[in-house]
């Protein structure tokens, strides 16, 4: 189906004054084959790339897997656009060495320890106007992007819009959170409205301007250098449940047709780990029509039908598994982006905070609103904390001494919380800026020590 041509004038969806269409429109579900025009007729019937395209435009495919892989996995989708995107100045490096970014996950650019690590909210600095793109950080990550191994999590801060610019990772799929303040992305598929509580997943190549409808704005990305998300399978749940198919949200085609105006936008491009710029004469985001695959989507975590115990015990945590990066090994994954929503708790008999754990798994977490259930301080909004591969972690002493005491009513876990983890299969290393980083919490050992010692050889229970 055409989504964003009904009963529309050919002229009248563009970017601009003009347009009849609401920008912000989706077409539901995921990794759906969709078609988009914003001029009817716009994309070549039955074919990809006849000898000229309707209204003269050009044919490019963006391959988001190998050619050759399986039909079941292949990812790729054809755009119909004013310019072929090749259209640009050579690349040249843009603030070699300072842009705070990394894609090498070694002793020359990182560092690391098996500590538990907490940070109080990332700053954003007001004051310095910084776009999406200068203000992107590493925190760690493991792998190589040229090895099309590995992960990494960024945390950004910003305080202006992307002008003219927009930004392209050739190093892989960006999973971004957004945790204060709107983000408003203009992309190569169409404009993506994402609020704090909702995702963005923007692919390998896809090039974006973030817009900052509400001014400063801080939030969180994950990177993976291989492979893309998808749903995890549900087993014996069945059907339906977790992040249901039809809530993921893929924008409409929109475009800008601007220029020739000489250097008028630049295309930043992280490769290899570093950031390259490009100018161009045209907008980017000249694709009148696409059809495919291969295109971002966002979704909101408010739609997370969440499955849980009704009996007794903590379930694991992948229950709440929103999202998935599949490795090689089968169950493993090299990072899944799991949510700890709202939700009632209602087991019996049971130490119902998160359990006292040592995974073969490293644990990022970061906090989007609200108190997270298992820390009673310290972890704020806009914060983070990593708990390293096999390094224990757990209930702060707070949480413990409430948990072992308290009557086991049912009751909600807190309401309007939104905490999150990204989980990897792989050991991080960590960015001196992170590991130095001032808002480090230096004290974050303290949440444990007074956890309450109530062995008693002569009480069994
Ligand atoms: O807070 C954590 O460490 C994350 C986590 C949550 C949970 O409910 C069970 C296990 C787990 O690692
Ligand atoms: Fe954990």
């Amino acid at each position: 189906m055409l989504s964003s041509d009904a009963a529309t004038p050919p002229e009248a969806v563009g970017l601009g004054p003009k347009e009849l269409v609401d920008p912000y429109t989706y077409h539901d579900g995921f990794g759906n084959h969709l078609s988009s025009e914003a001029l009817r007729g716009a994309l070549p019937v039955g074919q990809n790339t006849p000898q000229v395209c309707p209204y003269g435009l050009y044919a490019e495919q963006l391959s988001g897997t190998a050619f050759t892989v399986g039909r079941s996995g292949n990812q790729r989708s054809w755009l119909y656009r004013i310019h072929p995107s090749v259209m640009h100045r050579p690349f040249e490096p843009y603030r070699p060495g300072s842009h705070g970014i990394v894609g090498t996950f070694d002793a020359r650019t990182t560092e690391t320890t098996p500590t538990q690590i907490r940070w109080l909210p990332f700053p954003i600095n007001e004051n310095e106007q910084t776009d999406f793109v200068d203000g992107m950080r590493t925190i760690g990550g493991a792998g190589d992007t040229a090895l099309k191994s590995g992960l990494a999590v960024h945390i950004y801060t910003a305080s202006k819009s992307m002008d003219k610019r927009a930004f392209c990772n050739s190093d892989g799929d960006l999973l971004i959170v957004p945790q204060q303040g709107r983000l408003d992305i203009a992309t190569e598929f169409g404009q993506i409205m994402a609020a704090p509580n909702e995702i963005v997943v923007i692919q390998r190549g896809i090039r974006f301007c973030v817009s900052l409808p509400d001014g400063p704005s801080r939030g969180y990305i994950l990177e993976v250098y291989d492979g893309h998300f998808e749903l995890p399978d549900l087993g014996p749940i069945g059907a339906n449940g977790l992040a249901n198919p039809r809530d993921f949200q893929t924008p409409v085609a929109r475009y800008e047709n601007t220029g020739p105006e000489p250097a008028s936008w630049s295309i930043v491009n992280k490769y290899q780990g570093d950031l390259f710029v490009a100018q161009q004469d045209h907008s980017p985001f000249d694709v009148v029509a696409w059809h495919g695959n291969y295109a971002p989507y966002k979704y909101n975590l408010a739609n997370f039908s969440v499955i849980n115990s009704v009996s007794f015990d903590h379930v694991d945590p992948s229950i709440f598994t929103v999202l998935t990066c599949k490795s090689a090994h089968p169950g493993t994954a090299v990072a899944d982006f799991v949510i700890f929503p709202p939700r009632f708790e209602v087991q019996m008999n049971t130490f119902r905070p998160p359990y006292f754990h040592r995974n073969c798994m490293s644990e990022f977490m970061g906090l989007i609103r609200g108190e997270y259930e298992a820390k009673k301080g310290g972890f704020l909004p806009g914060g983070a904390s990593l708990h390293s591969m096999m390094t224990p972690h757990g209930p702060d002493a707070k949480t413990v001494a409430n948990a072992t005491t308290r009557e086991l009513l049912p009751g909600r876990v807190a309401d309007g919380t939104q905490a999150f983890m990204f989980e990897s299969m792989f050991q991080l290393r960590l960015t001196k800026w992170a590991v130095e980083h001032k808002q480090r919490d230096h004290d974050y050992y303290k949440a444990w020590l007074d956890i309450p010692i109530t062995f008693n050889p002569d009480k069994s229970a």
